[in-house]
C-alpha cells in the first residue's frame, strides 16, 4: 500500500510542531524516521493513525485521502505506540485473541494467526502465561504480534524500544527487519536512536517539526558530506 503525506502541518494551540512535512513511504521498505526527543515524531503517527485531525495537507493511503475516512485502508494499518497498551492479567494469547475480535477475526483464525506470530517472535512456549511475567523485551514482542494479526500491508512503530536493554533493543529491531523481508510489510519505525537506523534504511530526518531530510542513509551522508549517519544526525539536529 502507497502512503504519500503532502504539506502536513500541525499546531497544539499556538505552538506549531509539525511544519509542512512531504514524503512517500516505499511498500516493502523499512523506513526510519529519526529525531530527537520533541521532533513531532509521535504528532506524525497521530496524524497517521487518525487519532489527531488533519489541520492542513492531506495523507493518502493507498490512493485514498484520509479526509474521506478510508476505512478499508485504515483496516491495512498495524500500529505499535509508544506506551505499552496490553492488559496485564490477561495471558499473551488472550491479549491476542481480544485484539483479533475487535478486527473481526473468528477465534479459529484468532488462535492459528497468533500462534504463528508467536511461533515467529519465539514466544510460543509463553502464550499461557500472563503478559505480567514477561520482561520489556518480550511484552514488546506480543505487541507487535499482536499488531500483525489482521495482517496489515504497512506497520507504524513509535519508539518502540524505549525501556529496553541494549540486547532486546537489537532483537526487536533484527525482528521488524525480517519481517519487511519475508512479508513484503512496509515499516516506519520511529526513533532517536542512531544505533536503531541502518545506511541502506530510508530514512527521514524530523527535526523542530521539519523534514529536513530524506532518502537512503548513505544518500543524505553524500548530500551532507558527512561521513555517516550518527554525523549527520548531529550536523541536522545536534543531537546523537
Ligand atoms: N497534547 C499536547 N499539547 C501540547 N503540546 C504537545 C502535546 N503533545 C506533544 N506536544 C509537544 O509537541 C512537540 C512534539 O511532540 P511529539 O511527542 O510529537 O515529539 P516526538 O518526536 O514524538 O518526541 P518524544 O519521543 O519525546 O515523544 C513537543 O514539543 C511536545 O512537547
Amino acid at each position: 500500500m502507497t502512503i504519500d503525506a503532502s504539506n502536513l502541518s500541525f499546531q497544539y494551540g499556538d505552538k506549531t510542531v509539525l511544519r509542512d512535512v512531504s514524503f512517500s513511504l516505499t511498500p516493502g521498505r523499512f523506513h526510519a524516521l529519526l529525531g530527537p526527543n520533541g521532533a513531532g515524531k509521535s504528532t506524525l503517527f497521530g496524524l497517521l493513525t487518525r487519532l489527531l485531525a488533519l489541520q492542513a495537507g492531506d495523507i493518502l493511503l493507498g490512493g485514498q485521502s484520509l479526509n474521506k475516512q478510508p476505512a478499508d485502508a485504515m483496516r491495512r494499518i498495524g500500529v505499535v505506540f509508544q506506551q505499552n497498551a496490553l492488559d496485564l492479567d490477561l495471558t499473551v494469547r488472550q491479549n491476542l485473541q481480544y485484539h483479533a475480535a475487535l478486527h473481526g477475526l473468528s477465534r479459529h483464525e484468532a488462535r492459528q494467526r497468533g500462534d504463528r506470530e508467536l511461533e515467529r517472535f519465539s514466544l510460543l512456549d509463553r502464550a499461557d502465561e500472563p503478559v505480567r511475567q514477561l520482561n520489556g523485551g518480550h511484552r514488546r514482542r506480543v505487541e507487535i504480534a499482536r499488531a500483525l494479526l489482521h495482517q496489515p500491508s504497512l506497520l507504524l512503530l513509535d519508539e518502540p524500544t524505549v525501556g529496553l536493554d541494549v540486547a532486546s533493543r537489537r532483537a526487536l529491531n533484527e525482528h521488524v527487519r525480517m519481517l519487511c523481508q519475508q512479508d513484503g510489510l512496509t515499516v516506519l519505525w520511529a526513533t532517536h536512536l542512531i544505533e536503531e537506523v541502518r545506511e541502506d534504511d530510508r530514512v527521514l530526518i524530523l527535526h523542530q517539526g521539519q523534514l529536513l531530510a530524506d532518502g537512503a542513509g548513505h544518500a543524505i551522508c553524500r548530500t551532507e558530506g558527512t561521513r555517516n549517519l550518527a554525523e549527520t544526525f548531529h550536523s541536522l539536529t545536534g543531537a546523537g
